[in-house]
């Protein structure tokens, strides 16, 4: 999801950790792991948390390390007969929230200094260190992309300091028809709700969504993927020491059919969703529509007419197709280039970028949704399409330990020919988002601009796109006739990324949601609500008028 992002202040930081940190690492006060030592024979335990405790479970999930398949994390994982508490505690929320403008205002307060306090300890080297370690140890990413999910989590908490928590809540208000009568329009919270979130981001996507669902007045209940919740335990225990009440969040882990059961029985106001599309459809219907959609990307880059800079355009493009092994949701999932992009050394270039990938710095590692085989018989099928060739990759990695429920592949790119794309029997098959390492590219003639428009109309997932050119007509053609929610356009265009500072969600569907900004805070965790003051006094000499 989150790609190149400036890492000045934290490259400083970094540099201070290499030295310190082996030294902090033992006194963090709030933390209950350390992110090095866990291990198969010091296996970490995660708890779930509801009405204010922390609890076990009857029975005990086995995470296997992703690098070397030793059973390093066991998760206490909640089992259908054990949903109940979790079910009450949602149910003792009140539609209206635990505050909203007309109830305990001074909550808005208390979380913009939880959230000060927060977003200092998370600026702390030997904190910072400790959640991009524990991050790389469930979802393996190299240090510096671990330390930018980090780094974006710490500066949205920064951007909600203080008052900024209550001004997400301001109203506005009209004058009315008469004296004494004014409409006042305020973001009003949906009380109980629940926030489900997969394992690519540990800590940002359900950080940003669970405070996000906090400030507003929300209850929220959060569940992320058991292979990654420890890193959410732990940050929630941070929040906790923060000064964050321990009955505000209820936290479960447990599998997605049991979640699916707790969302019927709790029946949440709202459920935010971050995952796959086929899982986000289940639940739209099971909810009856009371949900929010971050659901699967299948991002696209198109490289206008005009070739420059190939150095960089290159390095842009390995960066989004394979940085965190693929697996963000904005991961560059289909290349177009023009044919002039095509004569140029662009292809040549990737190769190389591609192949400077190792194992040993996690630059390329474990793909933790799709095995090695499942990777390459889809691109063995591709391979069967007319036309379509292997550019790089394609094999297995070499020298690894990765477990084989999980994926190693190197970086990988097929080419299909662009009216093969187009073809019915093929669409469904090239565009199938691969969470992985792996990338489709194509080229297009100069004439061919509305054939590409009509792959981009065909795909059901809007979330990412890039426009590479500098000419402002060609962008304007590009943006003018697609959807995507986040679009990057001009000579540094790129699919992935979402700092804090801009918005991030799929467009086209009426249930998507966003993540990081304010205007993503408020469409996603309150509604709209008007109250009309009517106060009088009546007109002098009112009668009682003939019925109408
Ligand atoms: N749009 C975004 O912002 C965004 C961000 C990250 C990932 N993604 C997408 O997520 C997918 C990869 O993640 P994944 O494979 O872990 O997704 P997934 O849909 O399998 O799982 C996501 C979460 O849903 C839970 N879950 C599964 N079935 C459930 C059910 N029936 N009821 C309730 N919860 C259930 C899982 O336990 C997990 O916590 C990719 O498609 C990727 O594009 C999207």
């Amino acid at each position: 999801m989150y790609g190149i992002i400036t890492l000045r202040n934290f490259r400083n930081k970094a540099a201070f950790t290499s030295f310190s940190c082996s030294r902090f690492a033992h006194s963090l006060p709030f933390a209950t792991v350390k992110a090095e030592e866990i291990s198969g024979s010091q296996p970490a335990e995660v708890l779930n948390l509801v009405q204010g405790n922390w609890t076990k479970s009857s029975g005990w999930n086995t995470i296997l390390d992703p690098l070397n398949g030793e059973s390093f994390i066991k998760v206490a994982e909640v089992d259908e007969k054990g949903i109940q508490p979790f079910v009450e505690s949602l149910a003792r929320c009140p539609k209206h929230g635990l505050h909203n403008p007309f109830k305990a205002p001074e909550r808005y307060l208390m979380l913009g200094d939880v959230t000060t306090k927060a977003a200092y300890k998370l600026s702390l080297p030997e904190v910072s260190d400790f959640f991009a370690k524990l991050i790389q140890r469930v979802a393996p990413k190299s240090y510096q992309q671990a330390l930018g999910e980090v780094y974006v989590t710490q500066k949205f908490l920064e951007n909600f300091c203080g008052d900024q928590v209550r001004f997400l809540a301001r109203s506005f208000g009209v004058p009315g028809n008469h004296l004494g009568q004014q409409s006042h329009g305020f973001r009003w919270p949906y009380g109980p709700v629940a926030i489900i979130t997969p394992f690519n981001f540990p800590l940002e996507i359900p950080l940003l969504q669970l405070m996000g669902a906090l400030y507003m007045g929300n209850k929220p209940l959060l569940k992320v993927d058991s292979k990654v919740c420890i890193v959410m335990e732990q940050m929630l225990r941070l929040l906790h020491d923060c000064g964050l009440p321990v009955e505000d969040v209820d936290f479960i882990n447990s599998d997605g059919k049991t979640m699916n059961k707790i969302l019927l029985e709790a029946s949440p106001s709202m459920t935010l969703f971050t995952g796959s599309s086929r899982v986000a459809e289940k639940l739209a219907l099971d909810l009856k529509g009371r949900i929010k959609l971050e659901d699967a990307g299948f991002d696209w880059k198109i490289l206008g007419p005009d070739v420059q800079e190939e150095d960089y355009v290159a390095w842009v493009c390995d960066q989004d197709a394979y940085a965190c092994s693929g697996q963000k949701c904005s991961a560059q999932s289909m290349l177009f280039m023009h044919e002039n992009w095509a004569k140029s050394s662009l292809i040549q270039k990737l190769t190389g970028l591609a192949a400077r990938r190792k194992l040993d710095d996690l630059t390329i590692g474990p793909v933790l949704t799709l095995t090695t085989e499942a990777m390459l018989d889809h691109m063995k099928k591709l391979l069967e399409i007319k036309g379509s060739k292997l550019l790089f990759g394609g094999e297995e990695l070499q020298n690894h330990s990765i477990p084989a429920i999980y994926g190693a592949i190197k970086p990988t790119a097929v080419f299909v020919p662009l009216e093969e794309i187009l073809k019915d029997n093929n669409y469904e098959l090239v565009t199938r988002e691969i969470f992985g390492p792996f990338q489709i590219v194509t080229e297009y003639k100069h004439d061919q601009l509305p054939l590409v428009l009509n792959v981009l109309e065909k795909m059901h997932a809007h979330l990412t796109a890039a426009v590479v050119s500098s000419d402002p007509l060609f962008l304007q053609e590009v943006i003018g006739n697609s959807v995507n929610g986040t679009t990057y356009a001009g000579l540094r265009a790129r699919t992935t990324g979402a700092p804090q500072n801009h918005w991030f969600g799929p467009a086209g569907d009426p249930r998507g949601a966003g993540i990081g900004t304010p205007e993503a805070i408020k469409l996603v965790w309150s509604c709209h609500r008007e109250v009309i003051y009517d106060i009088g006094p009546l007109p002098q000499n009112w009668k009682c008028p003939q019925p109408t």
